[in-house]
Formats: structure tokens, sequence, C-alpha cells
């Protein structure tokens, strides 16, 4: 949590910044202008209804995909063997690969970090006990606690967890924000697409509301209940994107005439020195 954050060597607190993302597929407008920051030791949590674009936002952070428009920026100074941890929303894997043959091979992509870093890590995801199983045998929830174990490997800078609570029964929904909160507390910066409200609500130290392109709100949980009048963050949710319970919100985007997907730049992230 931010409170335990230390600063890194260039005094600078920022893990990741983003500014003025722009994202279209096609006439679909996605993104139209977002900026995010996110200090070491943040948990931020994006939410937003089925379609608002918070997987489109994470490829970008991720740098994974061009944006039509923004940068995004991941000052040097924290962080492990690497800067971008990214858990996508549909983690795959190689079906004969053992879990832990799956992490051994991620760790050797990443300098320093050996089986030692491997063992804790399926430890640390609660896949111990079912490490010698082989990936295509593990269940749904099993398979994204494993790409959480290749997000988290080698302690990068930055977390990105495209939603991980989904397919996870409750218990390990909340042993997953215990493991983010736990790395957000030795300073890593967290950004968490989610629509596990409750867990957002105890665990995120930021909510952003996406919806229309951009964010429609924004602050704590305590200060979005404020806000809007209400006792829980679902219900908060529902105020901000001026939903009732029941009532279908995906989004088809966020207006008419976005820029063709052939004319996105390639949005770098870049490691700022
Ligand atoms: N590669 C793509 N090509 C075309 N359209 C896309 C592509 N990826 C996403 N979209 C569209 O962009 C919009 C945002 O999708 P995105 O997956 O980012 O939403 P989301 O907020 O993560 O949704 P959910 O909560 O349902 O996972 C949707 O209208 C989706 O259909």
């Amino acid at each position: 949590m931010s409170d335990g954050a230390s600063e890194g060597p260039s005094g600078d607190a920022v893990a990741l910044r983003a500014d003025g993302i722009e994202q279209a597929f096609g006439d679909v407008e996605v993104l139209s202008g977002v900026d995010l920051t996110v200090e070491r030791g943040e948990v931020a949590a994006v939410v937003g209804p089925n379609g608002s674009g918070k997987s489109t936002l994470l490829r970008v952070l991720a740098g994974l995909d061009g944006a039509a428009g923004g940068d995004v920026a991941v000052p040097s100074g924290a962080g492990g063997a690497r800067r971008v941890g990214f858990l996508p929303q549909q983690p795959a894997f190689r079906e004969g690969f053992t879990a832990r043959d799956t992490l051994e091979f991620y760790a050797s992509l990443l300098p320093g970090v050996g089986s030692n870093a491997v063992a804790a890590t399926l430890g640390r995801v609660g896949l111990a006990d079912v490490g010698d199983r082989a990936v295509g045998s593990l269940s749904g929830g099993m398979t994204r606690l494993l790409g959480l174990g290749q997000a988290v490997l080698g302690d990068p800078a930055v977390l990105l967890l495209d939603e991980p609570g989904s397919g996870l029964d409750p218990a390990m929904v909340e042993r997953l924000f215990a493991v983010v909160g736990d790395l957000a507390a030795e300073g890593t910066g967290v950004v968490v697409a989610s629509h596990e409200l409750p867990a957002v609500e105890a665990h995120a130290d930021t909510v952003y509301v996406l919806d229309d392109g951009g964010f429609v709100a924004s602050g704590a949980p305590a200060t979005l209940l404020d806000e809007t009048d209400t006792a829980s963050l679902s219900e908060a949710f529902l105020r901000l994107v001026r939903a009732e319970a029941g009532e279908s919100t995906v989004r088809a985007g966020a207006g008419g005439g976005g820029s063709e997907s052939g004319d996105a730049e390639e949005t770098e992230v870049r490691d700022d020195e």
C-alpha cells in the first residue's frame, strides 16, 4: 500500500505513468485520452462495464499493443529482474509442460531468477501441491494462478493483472489480493482490472471507473462511496456507470469516428532513466 512505498534511487515514487492513451478498433473508439499514474506500492483497480476497455488499456500499458495515441512510461529505480509483469485475461501455456516447468521456462528468461524463486512462487500463488501436474490438466482457476505466478516472477516494478480473480473460489480471490498487497508492500505498483468489487473495495488504494472511453470517477474506495452516497463499491459502480442492477451494461464503444486500426502508431513502453 502507498504508505509502505519507498522511493527509488532517483527519488521518483512513480511506478507507471500513462498520458492521453487513445485506442480504436476500426470505427469503434475504445479509449479516448486516458491518463493514469500509479505510484510504487499502490494498488490501482480499473473497474468498468463489459466492453468498456479495461483489457485494451492493460494491453497498451503492458506494451503488447500499440495505441492510436498517448504515451506509457515506466521509470527506473524499482523492481527486480524485469520492469513489467502481465497477467492476460486468458492466460495460455504449453499443455505438456508441468506448472513448475512452465515457471522454470519463464525464469530462464529473467536474469538472476532461478529454481528457488520458482518454488517460492508456486507456494505464493497456492500451486505448490500441483507443481508437477501438466498444465493441460490444471483447472481454469489453477491456470489463472499459474498466470499470476508467471506475472510476479522476477519481482517486476509494475504488475498488470487482467481479471486475476475470474474463476477463482472466494478463498483464492482473497489469497490473490493478499499476494497483490504483499507485492505492493514491497514497492510494486499494481494495476488490476477486476469485476470483484468487494475485493477491490477491501484491497485497492485507488479505484478508476472506466466508461465512455475514459475514467468517469477515481479515488479511494471510501471516497467513491462518499461521493455517490452509497454503502458499497458495487452500489457506487452502478451509480457511476448510470445503470440499475440487472440492466445490460455491455459497452459497444465510446463513440463513432475512431481512427482505423491500421493508423495505430506503436506505443512503446518507455524505460525512463
Ligand atoms: N482486437 C480487437 N479487435 C476489435 N475490437 C476489439 C478488439 N479488442 C477489443 N475490442 C473491442 O474493444 C472494446 C473493449 O474491449 P475490452 O476487452 O478492452 O473490454 P473490457 O472492459 O476488458 O471488457 P470485459 O469486462 O468484458 O472483459 C469492446 O467493444 C471490444 O469488442
